[in-house]
């Protein structure tokens, strides 16, 4: 774990001075483990620049994933292929994309589940997505399919905006008996996203999405939910809203779906809506930025440096320091919340938006283990006489996770190649009270 008692930098993790129980603590060796879960529809991300011309002919909808049949899916390869428009071919998917570049930041392991198939061929799909895969992501425990895995073509239009068309192939055979128990039962985080549920009615994904879930309960392992388009939500938004009152702990998800989830446009306000049914919320807002809404104990609340924001709850982001907690161990809960603008405005060049939200996920996942794998080799900490949820403050994984965002946007993969600089003089506090 690149963990933030062993970085010189106090870039993304705010701690003052060097907690001294670390010196002394097994943190330095590495004793005991921590890692996070998740569940995926095993994709492939075929990528092409395409007009809003060929998204009408195919009935797509621009920005959003659908899912499109046999035949739809063979003539817009075909059609992409014909014309040269294919200019890359990278393992995705919402989870894997986000337990990869967990991965990468973290320096540390996560375990992905879901299906692989079981012939593979040098240079065919699953081949590929094996290839782009963190050698940290553990794929021991994929299930085998005698199909595919599934394929989705990323179109790209001209401002970089990514529309999704979904070709399954065997990817929602997941079933339930292939979710290990003691691997729920030992990880940081359960992470799964509402696509699981998208499938052909006897597919068993979302039997073994449940069965996950179930475990993480027994376990007391949080269960972190994102929300991958909003077409999923709309389906049945009260169904939705059940499953976070019942299941979540933290949920992820951009403004649209954040408004399809609540009724609500402002993602402030829909933020500080979902904070009834869950106990954290990331919520990214495109060129806007991104929010942060959770709970943390009235007398812990720390007052924030930065100027006081003004939106649809005024000074919104006055504690914004403090750390988030989970709801049910606050006595005297207060909501907090937190914006920040486009990292240095955004980039020049988007390459395209595709995984950038599930980039600032994988900067809260590696906060939010950061602290149970702090809370595990150093029990006696001052960190945690009180149990929190994230090792940062609101404000700061906030930073962190908008810096991850940027750094996707300057590429064409979803997916991390390397880790962040340690040291960026840009995400000092210098840089932002400039
Ligand atoms: N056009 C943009 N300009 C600057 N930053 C952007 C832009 N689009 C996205 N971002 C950054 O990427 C983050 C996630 O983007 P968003 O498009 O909201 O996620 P998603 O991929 O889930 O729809 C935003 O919070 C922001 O930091
Ligand atoms: N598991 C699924 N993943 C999907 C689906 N449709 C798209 N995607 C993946 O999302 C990421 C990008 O996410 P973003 O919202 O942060 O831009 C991309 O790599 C796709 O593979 C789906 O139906 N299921």
């Amino acid at each position: 774990m690149k963990f933030p008692g062993k970085r010189k930098s106090k870039h993304y993790f705010p701690v003052s001075a060097r907690d001294p129980l670390l010196v002394a603590s097994p943190v330095a060796s590495e004793s005991i483990e921590s890692y996070i879960v998740g569940i995926d529809q095993i994709l492939v991300d075929i990528e092409a620049q395409v007009d809003d011309e060929l998204l009408e002919r195919y009935k797509l909808s621009r920005g959003q994933s659908l899912v499109v049949d046999d035949d739809r899916a063979e003539a817009l390869y075909e059609e992409l292929k014909a014309n040269d428009l294919i200019s890359h071919q990278f393992a995705g998917g919402t989870i894997g994309n986000t337990l990869h570049n967990y991965s990468v930041l973290a320096d540390d392991s996560s375990i992905l589940l879901g299906v692989m198939s079981s012939n593979i061929r040098i240079g065919s799909y699953a081949y590929r997505y094996l290839c782009n895969t963190s050698s940290r992501t553990n794929l021991n425990y994929l299930q085998a399919v005698d199909g595919p895995i599934g394929r989705c073509f990323t179109l790209i239009g001209d401002n970089g905006e990514r529309t999704f068309a979904i070709s399954p192939g065997d990817m929602n055979q997941l079933r339930p008996e292939s979710i290990p128990e003691s691997v729920i039962a030992g990880a940081s985080a359960l992470v799964i996203t509402s696509y699981l549920v998208r499938c052909k009615p006897g597919e068993p994904m979302p039997q073994a999405a449940m069965q996950a879930v179930n475990w993480a309960h027994k376990y007391q392992v949080p269960v972190v939910l994102t929300l991958g388009t909003k077409f999923v939500i709309a389906d049945d938004p009260q169904w939705w809203r059940d499953f976070l009152r019942e299941h979540v702990s933290v949920v992820a998800m951009n403004e649209e779906e954040a408004q399809t989830l609540t009724g609500l446009g402002d993602p402030l306000a829909a933020a500080d809506k979902v904070l009834d049914w869950v106990d954290l919320v990331l919520c990214t807002a495109g060129p806007s930025g991104l929010y942060m809404a959770g709970y943390t104990e009235e007398t812990y609340k720390r007052q924030t440096r930065h100027p006081l924001l003004p939106g649809v709850i005024p000074e919104f982001n006055r504690y914004e320091f403090s750390r988030a907690m989970l709801r049910e161990h606050c006595q005297n809960p207060l909501r907090v919340y937190s914006h920040i603008a486009p990292y240095m405005g955004g980039p020049e060049k988007i390459m395209n938006t595709n995984g950038a939200g599930d980039g600032a996920l994988s900067a809260l996942l590696h906060d939010i283990t950061a602290n149970s794998y702090h809370r595990i080799n150093v029990p006696n900490s001052s960190k945690h006489q009180r149990p929190c949820l994230t090792y940062s403050s609101l404000a700061q994984v906030c930073k962190y996770a908008n810096r991850v965002s940027y750094q996707v946007l300057n590429q064409h993969s979803p997916r991390l190649t390397r880790g962040l600089p340690e040291r960026e003089d840009s995400l000092e506090e210098a840089y932002w009270e400039r």
